[in-house]
C-alpha cells in the first residue's frame, strides 16, 4: 500500500455568510473589533459583489483539483487533502490537528498566493509548523514558499492577457497597456528584506517576455486604511497617470497576486478600476482569474515537486 502524505492547502478565507463578517474582520485585525464605519464599509463591498465572496467555494475547488492532479501524476504516495484558512474556520491549526489525528507524518504545504512576504506566505507556513510542533512534533511539513515564476503560471496569465488583446481593434491595441498588480503591503516589509516587490516585478517581466507585449506596468491594490505608507502606486492612481502621461486608452488589469475571483478582484478591480476607466473614457479589461485552469493547477504541482526534490 502507498504511504499517505498530507497536502495542506492554505488560503485567506472569507465570511461564509453576512453574520460572519464582523468576527472575520476582527480576526484580520488581530482581535481588535473594527469601528462601525469600517464594518459597514466592508459589508457594503461584499453586498456590491453579490452578498458573499466566491472565494470559499473556489478555494475548495482549487484544493480538490490540486490533490486530484497530484495523485494522478505520481504513483509513490497517496496525498490526502487538508484545507487550512488564515482568518476563518477551518483554521490552519484545525487542519494540522486533523492531520495529526489521522496519523499523518509527512505533509507538503502550499499557500494559494504566488508571492512570498513576511505578512502572507511566511505567516501561513509559520502557523502550520508551530501547530505541528505543539502537537508533539510527529508531523513534518515541507512548505512551498513561492511560485510566482512557475512557467505554467506565467503561461496561464500570458494566454489570458493575449486573449483580452484579441478582443481589441487594431487601433485600440496600439494604445493599450497591462497593469500587473498584487495586494499592497506596508512599505516597512522592505526593511524586513521581503522579496515581495521583486517577485511581482519578475512575474511581470516573465509575462512580458512570453507575450511580447511592451506596455506592461506594475501597480499595487487593495491597500489598508492605516496612516503608515503602503507600497504604491495604487492601481487607480496609476490608471489616471498612465492615461495622461503615456496616452493609454485601454487597460488590461492582471491581478496576478490573486488566484481567483474574490472581493479584491470583483470590487477593487471590476468596480473601482472600472469606474476610473469609465470616468476617463478608457476601455476596461480584466482576464478571468486562474481558478481551476489546468495550467494553473499544474503550475502548483510543479512547484510542489521542485520543493520535494530538494
Ligand atoms: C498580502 C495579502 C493578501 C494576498 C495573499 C493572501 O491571499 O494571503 C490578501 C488577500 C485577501 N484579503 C482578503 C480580505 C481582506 N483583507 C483585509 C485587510 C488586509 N489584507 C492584507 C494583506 C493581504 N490580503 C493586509 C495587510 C490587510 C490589513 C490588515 C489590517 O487592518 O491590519 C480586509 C479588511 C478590510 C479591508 O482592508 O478591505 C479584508 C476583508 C481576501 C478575501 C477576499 C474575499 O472575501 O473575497 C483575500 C484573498
Ligand atoms: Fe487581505
Amino acid at each position: 500500500m502507498k504511504p499517505v502524505h498530507g497536502l495542506l492547502v492554505m488560503a485567506y478565507g472569507t465570511p461564509y455568510k453576512e453574520e460572519d463578517i464582523e468576527r472575520y474582520y476582527t480576526h484580520i485585525r488581530h482581535g481588535r473589533k473594527p469601528s462601525d464605519e469600517h464594518l459597514e464599509d466592508l459589508k457594503a463591498r461584499y453586498k456590491a459583489i453579490g452578498g458573499i465572496s466566491p472565494l470559499a467555494e473556489m478555494t475548495k475547488k482549487q484544493a480538490e483539483a490540486l490533490v486530484n492532479r497530484l495523485n494522478e501524476v505520481q504513483d509513490e504516495v497517496e496525498y490526502k487533502l487538508y484545507i487550512g484558512l488564515k482568518h476563518i474556520e477551518p483554521f490552519i491549526e484545525d487542519a494540522v490537528e486533523e492531520m495529526v489525528k489521522d496519523g499523518i507524518r509527512e505533509a507538503v504545504s502550499i499557500v494559494l498566493a504566488p508571492h512570498f512576504s513576511t505578512f502572507s506566505i511566511k505567516s501561513y507556513n509559520g502557523r502550520a509548523k508551530e501547530a505541528a510542533e505543539k502537537l508533539g512534533g510527529t508531523l513534518n511539513i515541507t512548505s512551498v514558499e513561492a511560485w510566482y515564476d512557475e512557467p505554467k503560471f506565467i503561461e496561464y496569465w500570458s494566454q489570458a492577457i493575449l486573449a483580452e488583446f484579441d478582443k481589441m481593434t487594431e487601433e485600440e491595441r496600439e494604445k493599450a497597456c497591462v497593469i500587473v498588480s498584487n495586494h499592497s503591503l506596508p512599505e516597512k516589509i522592505k526593511n524586513l528584506g521581503d522579496p515581495y516587490e521583486e517577485q511581482l516585478i519578475e512575474t511581470a517581466r516573465l509575462i512580458q517576455e512570453k507575450t511580447g507585449i511592451q506596455n506592461i506596468e506594475i501597480g499595487w491594490q487593495s491597500a489598508g486604511q492605516t496612516p503608515e505608507p503602503w507600497l504604491g502606486p495604487d492601481v487607480q492612481d496609476l490608471t489616471r497617470e498612465l492615461y495622461e502621461k503615456k496616452g493609454y486608452r485601454s487597460f488590461v488589469y492582471a491581478p496576478v497576486g490573486f488566484v481567483t475571483e474574490h472581493l479584491e478582484v470583483l470590487y477593487d478591480n471590476d468596480i473601482e478600476c472600472k469606474d476610473v476607466c469609465d470616468e476617463l473614457g478608457a476601455h476596461y479589461y480584466r482576464p478571468p482569474m486562474p481558478s481551476t485552469h489546468p495550467l494553473f493547477i499544474d503550475a502548483m504541482v510543479d512547484a510542489i515537486f521542485k520543493k520535494l526534490e530538494k
